[in-house]
């Protein structure tokens, strides 16, 4: 991005360029807040293998003595300074989060890595000293080959889970920085001038050549082509788009050449308000501790108790402190959690990517391990169970004033700056009927309810019936009825107060979404359908869903209440929705689910998105969410495993039988568990 760029959007470009916060959240490892400082561990994983390399042939390996010697004299020397520079660089990250953890009173990985890596450190340096500058009469065994191999694998592990994790923040950041600089702007005559993309505002057009970047939102105004947008939606597929369609900055061009109507740029794009979104959502404390952090921290409390009375033990059997201290490093070391380290970020990796490969982008991590225990899915009417696709059946008036036409054209004229899916097909109607709109002013939603504006110096208004029964003005109850048992949606116009008129509009329910309903039932998840349209419209469309619990004529705020009713009572719920209406509750809700992937609110309030709008993906996200936990639960069993057979074996307490566990044994029984977690993360499904 040019420098212009970045002065022009200060807050967007801050998100952009600041690597390590955008790796932050996605990485988060729980309540603390350390990966602030986990910096490029891309980067430091491979500048920490070209320094452990010479460390590993260097030294002793985990105490076994290999028929060939690299090591020269004078090469320990040449360990310790690697190794110093391995420790305080690579572990870097690590010790911070462990600061951050401490000061947190929060003692999770990041502080049993630490201990482990510290441990291994300071008596590798205290054993060169001993052998090196005392030459003290017994050799000191140092720990430099396990310093740099724990490391490696703990660098390699956290930069695999930052990728996986942070898939669709990632994208999105790099789509950032994808961006043209420059934009080709159409003028009048026709010609295309070159202009730094700061200076394109929104209601220019715009050329996009085949091939090429968009650089902006917009509509299509002239050509058709397709579009990649594997980068906003994971949608792998090319779409195609013609006249009309919307296209999203950052997204790449793919065979014809298109003028575009910009409707958003910089701080208005969709890039960047899911970027502050990301970021914000960074910021907000993980809610649930995460199941590794648990496992971590009781592994943390176990090493540190079972190394401390291995050393004295064995200092009030053997009197010997060295042997005593070398017992209690091995105890430190053996329990570092490599498997451990891999068991959540390899499961995550194969679940993040098998579901953005289907359409399923997770935002929010804990979604996944949250999913598994829903017990109400609480979904919207429009848009998530029916199409969306209105379709006017009726249009009435009630005033002499007002033909039947005039109703519909005073409604377009607001419903043109709606986003509404009814304002559609009225829209739609209208152009039908060849019918022209007036001019209309200061028009603002008004969520859960319609819509309103100013024509000719008239208060106009779109309400929902809710809305007429609580302002107590009056409407003919018995065509509403008529209308709306059919399954029609009703929308009553109002000017001055006054009711005029009415639009009933049909929609179709999802072809997936009955056996949907019917697979949640199955597995014992009890759908309920919240709406902002009428009860008539609603009951028409739950009946022949087979959904049992309808809440209708909701507001924004009443479909939020009901979520935490629901929560309140003890239940784990998922809402499903699309609209504007249904953003507070996806927030509320302990998983949020936004279906289709827009330019919606819905979707910033998310946890998951849908990309596809089908809503048989609630069923694949579940499946996934269901698969995933099930892998990292089996995962930590492996992981852990090792740890619990290790951890008492390397503190010697077999040792009466003659087996005492040399960090060698520890480091093959190590990497057996760190492979059966990798390959079981692999194996992965979808059902
Ligand atoms: N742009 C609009 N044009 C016409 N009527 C509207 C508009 N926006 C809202 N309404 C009226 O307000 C009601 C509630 O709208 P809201 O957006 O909350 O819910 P909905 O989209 O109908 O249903 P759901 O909650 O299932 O998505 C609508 O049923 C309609 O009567
Ligand atoms: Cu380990
Ligand atoms: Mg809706």
């Amino acid at each position: 991005m040019s420098d212009k760029h970045q002065q022009d959007h200060p807050k967007m470009e801050h998100e952009a360029m600041d690597h390590s916060k955008m790796e932050h959240g996605s990485m988060d490892h729980g309540s603390m807040d350390h990966s602030m400082h986990m910096g490029n561990l891309k980067q430091k994983f491979f500048i920490s293998l070209i320094l452990a390399i010479p460390i590993i042939l260097l030294s002793p390996m985990m105490g076994v003595t290999l028929p060939f010697q690299f090591s020269f004299n004078g090469s320990d020397w040449v360990v310790l300074i690697l190794a110093s520079i391995l420790f305080f660089y690579g572990g870097m990250p690590f010790l911070q989060g462990a600061k951050m953890e401490l000061q947190g009173k929060n003692p999770a990985m990041m502080t049993l890595i630490s201990l482990g890596i510290s441990v291994s450190y300071f008596y590798s340096v205290y054993a060169f000293i001993a052998n090196n500058l005392l030459h003290t009469q017994n050799h000191v065994m140092d720990f430099f080959w396990e310093l740099a191999t724990l490391i490696l694998i703990m660098l390699l592990g956290h930069w695999i889970e930052m990728n996986a994790v942070s898939n669709a923040g990632n994208a999105l950041q790099k789509m950032a920085e994808l961006l043209p600089g420059t934009a080709n702007v159409l003028d009048e005559e026709g010609n295309t001038t070159e202009v730094a993309l700061k200076e394109v505002h929104i209601g220019d057009k715009i050329v996009v050549k085949a091939g090429g970047k968009i650089p902006t939102d917009g509509i299509i105004i002239n050509g058709q082509t397709t579009v990649n947008e594997s980068m906003v939606t994971g949608e792998a597929k090319d779409v195609s788009k013609k006249e009309q369609d919307k296209v999203i900055g950052g997204s790449i061009n793919g065979s014809g050449t298109i003028s575009v109507d910009v409707t958003g740029t910089g701080e208005s794009g969709y890039l960047s308000q899911v970027m502050a979104l990301v970021s914000s959502a960074q910021q907000e404390k993980s809610k649930v501790e995460s199941l590794s952090d648990k496992v971590a921290k009781l592994l943390f409390y176990v090493a540190l108790a079972v190394g401390i009375l291995a050393f004295i033990i064995w200092l009030v059997v053997t009197k010997d402190m060295n042997i005593a201290l070398e017992r209690m490093v091995t105890v430190f070391i053996i329990a570092c959690p490599h498997a451990l380290g891999l068991a959540i970020p390899l499961a995550t990796a194969r679940s993040t990517s098998l579901g953005a490969q289907n359409g399923l982008l997770v935002k929010n991590r804990q979604a996944l391990e949250v999913a598994k225990k829903v017990d109400v899915v609480m979904m919207d009417k429009t848009g998530t169970l029916t199409e969306g696709n209105f379709a006017v059946s009726a249009f009435k008036s009630f005033s002499t004033d007002y033909t039947e036409n005039d109703v519909l054209e005073y409604m377009g004229a607001l419903e043109k700056d709606s986003s509404h899916p009814l304002s559609v097909g009225v829209l739609k109607k209208l152009e039908e009927l060849n019918l022209t709109t007036p001019a209309a002013t200061d028009t603002s939603t008004i969520p859960g309810v319609g819509i309103e504006g100013t024509i000719e110096h008239q208060t106009v208004k779109i309400v929902s019936v809710a809305y007429l029964t609580k302002k107590g003005i009056s409407y003919d109850q018995q065509l509403f009825s008529e209308l709306s048992t059919k399954g029609n949606s009703v929308s009553f116009l109002l000017v001055n107060d006054k009711n005029i008129g009415l639009v009933a509009q049909g929609d179709q329910i999802k072809p997936e979404a009955k056996t949907m309903i019917q697979a949640l039932k199955d597995q014992n998840i009890k759908p309920v359908m919240l709406t902002g349209d009428n009860q008539q419209a609603a009951a028409a469309v739950a009946q022949q869903l087979g959904i049992d619990d309808v809440h209708a004529e909701l507001l924004p705020e009443d479909k939020e209440k009901l979520v935490k009713e629901y929560k309140n009572n003890g239940l784990v719920v998922m809402m499903v929705g699309d609209g504007v209406n249904d953003a507070p509750s996806l927030v509320r809700a302990n998983v949020g689910v936004a279906i289709g992937a827009g330019t919606d609110v819905a979707v910033d309030s998310a946890d998951v998105i849908l990309v596809k709008s089908d809503p048989a993906d609630i069923l694949h996200f579940l499946s996934l969410a269901k698969n995933t936990s099930k892998k990292m639960v089996q995962n930590l069993w492996w992981g852990a495993g090792y740890n619990i057979v290790a951890i008492p074996l390397a503190a010697g307490v077999l040792a009466f039988a003659g087996i005492l566990l040399s960090p060698a044994v520890g480091a093959i029984i190590m990497s057996f568990s760190t492979v059966i977690v990798a390959v079981n993360a692999m194996l992965l499904k979808i059902d």
